[in-house]
């Protein structure tokens, strides 16, 4: 939804009272991260999962549980084929309006040829006569993060706008892709790079690896990760050497069947004397070309920051660097970009704080960002440092996440918990992310722990707001974990010929459960039945009023009614 230019600062902030519903009742809020809701079916491991607190909720109440919409459309993704992801549904989640989001915005810039008329490419087009373009960034159409396609446009684009020397640095998907689709990928990408080349544009893969061992790191779990890349990228230096990204990626899988698309260990690409074909040195342009910003923040920091003590970078080269999008509004970081990110106003968490309400968010760090930096509409920091308190309790490192699939979800509901009880805070928000990031692993038995962990997490939560007579409000960002298989059009699951089925380990299409409850909760207040098509945008109008307000009129409207109860 476009907002009007300058139409924002005439609003005031100060929010009227709902006539039927009051304030100061706590609300807890759980985000299950990657929790949607499809048929039973053993393949959906939140079905398959004891999950008794989750169950209870859906048939305890109907008229207080529904389903609501986390892809596509919804969500501000370009079309209704996008999946689901926590950017966008957290910003939904927190900003109650639906924004145009960075896969939308590039692809209008793409197709306009705007991107080439901006600050952001007039920046790096300096570099193109004696500097060599790089391209950093996910290499799949799994469209959470990045798109091919769009790689494609920008570096045909590039080179039509003068970029004459090329590479790029690939990072292997298998996440929101099926696993193994890195090896077509990256013929794609070769026969483009080969048709850049007939044309007199020297043009080639320089990296590689895959994106959880390789640079995609987010909210500094682990900065080793980013070493990796910076290694390969920028110092052409990396434990494997390959004559092209093609055998790199096979000879890798083949090799090591750890060394799966998420996983596949750092190789550059090498010339007949062994030199490295691509790294970056002074004088260069890079663009990362991610639009999503958690995973390329900290790459864009390395890249940036002329101090940075996270990791020896050996040596740090003058370049200039544009991301796709600048990642961090409020860090301005990158400070050159080529597309303008969707500008989230006027988010809840605003809006709250700008009321009184006293707020506690808390997850673990692979997630610590989406229930505070994506709820608030891309923003760090507090709105009101008075009001606010945000805690991070620290993911396992350096495993994947089936190994340790109940995650930290306890001690995340824990410090909720204390947070309820303490009776210092009004909204208490976390996120639960166990469907999610063992659903990415594929495993579907560490995936049916995590969930009933989830599950365990909310019962504590639930009980601490049983406890203060408060009221909780419980729902999803977007599917993952209750489908699991790759399945042929008619959603039966694809089998080879030894009958085994390829596990998937991306999101869903599907859509979310919200449930609200509590014993601080107006008897009559029940979902609204007008609104079939609501979305994950709809929740925000929901919470404010739930704190006892009524929601600003530009959000998407609540979720509830609340009739007058007869005596
Ligand atoms: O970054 C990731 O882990 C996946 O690409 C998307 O997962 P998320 O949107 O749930 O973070
Ligand atoms: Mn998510
Ligand atoms: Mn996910």
């Amino acid at each position: 939804m476009a907002r009007r230019p300058g139409a924002e600062e005439e609003r005031p902030w100060g929010l009227a009272e709902h006539g039927r519903l009051g304030k100061r009742k706590v609300v807890g809020v759980v985000v299950l991260d990657g929790w949607g809701e499809a048929p039973p079916d053993p393949f959906n491991c939140i079905h398959v999962a004891d999950t008794p607190t989750l169950d209870a909720l859906k048939k305890g109440a109907p008229e207080r549980w529904r389903l609501i919409k986390a892809h596509g459309t919804a969500v501000g993704l370009p079309t209704d084929d996008d999946m689901g992801n926590s950017e966008v549904g957290h910003n939904a989640l927190g900003a109650g309006q639906i924004y145009a989001q960075g896969a939308k915005l590039v692809d209008l810039a793409l197709d306009s040829g705007k991107i080439y008329e901006g600050e952001g490419f007039k920046y790096i087009q300096q570099s193109f006569d004696t500097g060599t373009l790089h391209l950093i960034g996910l290499l799949s159409d799994g469209g959470v993060h990045s798109r091919i396609d769009q790689l494609q446009l920008l570096l045909k684009g590039a080179s039509e706008h003068g970029a004459k020397r090329i590479r790029v640095h690939i990072l292997t998907d298998g996440r929101d892709v099926l696993d193994g689709s890195s090896v077509t990928f990256v013929e794609t990408l070769e026969n483009d790079l080969a048709k850049l080349q007939e044309k007199g544009v020297d043009a080639r893969i320089a990296s590689g690896g895959g994106r959880m061992y390789v640079t995609m790191d987010r909210y500094e779990n682990d900065w080793q990760v980013v070493k990796r890349g910076w290694d390969a990228q920028v110092l052409g230096e990396a434990p494997h050497k390959f004559p092209s990204a093609l055998e790199a990626v096979k000879k890798l899988r083949d090799d090591d069947p750890k060394a799966n698309d998420q996983y596949l260990p750092p190789f550059v690409v090498v010339d007949e004397s062994g030199k490295p074909v691509g790294p970056i040195v002074d004088g260069d342009a890079v663009v990362t070309f991610n639009f999503r910003a958690d995973r390329m923040v900290m790459l864009a920091k390395a890249l940036e920051y002329e101090d940075l003590d996270k990791f020896d970078r050996v040596r740090f080269p003058r370049i200039r660097y544009a991301g796709m999008l600048q990642y961090d509004g409020e860090l301005k970081l990158p400070s050159h970009y080529l597309v303008a990110p969707p500008e989230i106003e006027r988010t809840s968490g605003e809006y709250l704080a700008h009321n009184g309400v006293r707020t506690y968010a808390c997850s673990e760090t692979v997630k610590f960002g989406h229930v505070t930096f994506f709820w608030n509409g891309n923003r760090s920091g507090y709105f009101n440092p008075n009001l606010e308190r945000y805690e991070e309790i620290p993911s396992d490192t350096g495993i994947p996440f089936n190994v340790q699939p109940r995650m930290k979800a306890v001690e995340v509901a824990e410090k909720a918990r204390d947070a309820i009880l303490s009776g210092k805070f009004d909204q208490v928000r976390v996120n639960i992310p166990n469907a999610d990031m063992v659903g990415h692993t594929g495993d579907l038995e560490a995936t049916i722990a995590g969930c009933k962990a989830a599950d365990e997490a909310v019962k504590i939560i639930l009980d601490a707001i049983e406890q203060v007579g408060g009221i909780f409000v419980v729902t999803a960002d977007h599917g993952n974990a209750e489908d699991m298989v790759k399945r042929d059009k008619s959603g039966k699951p694809i089998r080879d010929k030894d009958g085994n089925v390829q596990p998937l380990t991306s999101h869903t299409l599907n859509p979310v459960p919200i449930a609200i409850g509590g014993p601080g909760l107006a008897p009559g207040a029940t979902f609204r039945e007008d609104l079939p098509d609501a979305g994950l945008a709809n929740v925000a109008a929901t919470l404010i009023n739930l704190h006892g307000f009524e929601a600003p009129r530009h959000y998407e409207p609540t979720l509830i009614q609340v009739s007058p109860v007869p005596f």
